[in-house]
């Protein structure tokens, strides 16, 4: 397993299944858990400590409103950590946004932008830097972006 896709809830999934699909398009061996700094503080220690000796390589984590999920792992595993802001109905994903960005220098965690745009993005990022060191990942990144380049059509139907 090379990336761990971890949310504070199950109802995040509606968002962090985006990052899940991207790396099953590109074959990116991952595992999606649902983990929680607030509710399952012993379910996060035990993931965040032992993620790296298990063999994963990075971990993406969405949460929402008081988005403390990311930062708290990246604070317990040397593993990077990006992390995806999750949409929240009080104040439309810029409470995640800025708890997940304003990490005190020192503990850095990735941060994309809300909702499922930083879902794809998380996982396409994730992908790359597997990438750098999997030339057979790059062949397909490669050919995902280009088959992405020429979706776009050049004039509006
Ligand atoms: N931000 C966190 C954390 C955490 O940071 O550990 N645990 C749950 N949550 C968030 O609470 C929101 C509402 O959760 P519910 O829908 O379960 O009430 C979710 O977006 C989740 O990420």
């Amino acid at each position: 397993m090379d990336v761990g896709i971890i949310m504070g809830s199950q109802s995040d999934w509606e968002t962090m299944q985006h990052a899940s699909s991207i790396l099953e398009e590109l074959g990116v061996a991952h595992e999606a858990k649902v983990v929680s700094a607030h509710r399952t503080p012993q379910r996060l220690y035990d993931y965040a400590t032992s993620a790296k000796a298990r063999g994963l390589k990075l971990i993406i984590a969405g949460a929402g409103g008081a988005a403390h999920l990311p930062g708290m792992a990246a604070s317990m595993t040397p593993l990077p950590v990006l992390g995806v802001p999750v949409e929240s109905k009080a104040l439309s994903g810029l409470d995640s946004l800025l708890s997940i960005a304003q990490m005190p220098g020192g503990v850095p965690v990735g941060t994309l932008a809300i909702g499922k745009a930083g879902a794809i993005n998380a996982g396409l990022l994730a992908a790359s830097i597997l990438a750098l060191s999997d030339e057979a990942l790059a062949g397909r990144l490669d050919a995902w972006r280009a088959a992405q380049t020429e979706s776009v059509a050049e004039t509006p139907r």
